[in-house]
């Protein structure tokens, strides 16, 4: 992977004079290193960031996408609701920013996806100093664990079907779902949570329309619900599903 990012890095250099460093990321990566003020990030830092990137990026949506999958096709109502919001909004059209921001029940079912199956299932934080949190004395170098899916089916705080798969809990929006208006850890709260949630939620929703729009799913038979932490919570025995086009040449 670091020899891939490497050949990548030198061709943004190469092709500088040409067309810029490239306007995502890297480039503005690049560009901040090659500012008068001198360099900021080391070409060593910059792979470092890029693989971060990838790593926090790439197989959380992935498994996001993958669970929320398995609760369409285990809840067929839904997976209809939705379809019938999709073709309203978007048609067969490739859904674009717009659309997207007026699929609300699309919207719902993610974040009940994210509390049900959220892809990252702990934070982990070591303390740096000694403290007290609320009534607890936390000494120094302490490791913290703080178990997020517990808390997301906890009925204190969502409720006697916090068990439940129920979307309708997010309809009034994130913050009224639960007791405590960041009750939802998916993403972290706090200045280090997830820079990625947005990007995260727009390919989600982006994934699924698509999916929507051309075809109906259900559980294979042959599905073990064994879902397990591997890093990122994934379904032990992967996700067999049944595809069935919704029209001809699909
Ligand atoms: C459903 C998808 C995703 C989930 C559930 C998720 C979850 C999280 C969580 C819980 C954290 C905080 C970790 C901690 O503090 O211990 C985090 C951090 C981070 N995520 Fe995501 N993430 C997702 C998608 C993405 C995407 C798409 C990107 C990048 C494009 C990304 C980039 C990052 C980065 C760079 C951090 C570290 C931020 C920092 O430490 O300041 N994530 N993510």
């Amino acid at each position: 992977m670091r020899s891939k990012l490497v050949s990548i890095i030198q061709a943004r250099l190469d092709s500088k004079e040409r067309c810029g460093y490239g306007n995502d990321l890297l480039g503005l990566m690049l560009e901040a290193c090659h500012k008068p003020e001198g360099q900021i990030l080391s070409r060593d830092a910059i792979v470092d960031e890029c693989k971060t990137f990838f790593f926090a990026g790439q197989e959380t949506t992935a498994q996001f996408v993958t669970w929320t999958m398995f609760l369409l096709s285990t809840n067929q109502n839904w997976q209809e609701k939705l379809r019938e919001e999709v073709q309203r909004e978007c048609g067969m059209q490739t859904p674009d920013a717009d659309m997207l921001s007026k699929l609300k029940l699309v919207t719902m079912v993610l974040l009940e996806t994210l509390r049900l199956y959220g892809p990252i299932d702990v934070l982990r934080r070591k303390a740096g100093k000694d403290m007290t949190l609320g009534k607890i004395n936390i000494p120094k170098d302490t490791e913290i664990v703080m178990p997020i899916t517990l808390t997301h089916r906890n009925k204190e705080i969502w409720g006697p079907d916090a068990d439940e798969f129920n979307p309708l809990r997010f309809e009034h929006g994130v913050t009224k779902a639960a007791t405590h208006p960041t009750a939802l850890l998916a993403f972290a709260v706090g200045p280090r949570a997830c820079i990625g949630q947005n990007f995260a939620m727009l390919e989600a929703k982006t994934v699924i329309t698509m999916i929507l729009q051309r075809f109906s799913f259900s559980l294979s038979s042959e599905y073990k619900h064994a879902p397990r932490r591997s890093i990122t919570v994934q379904p032990q025995y992967g996700l067999p599903i049944v595809l069935k086009p919704l029209r001809a040449g699909t």
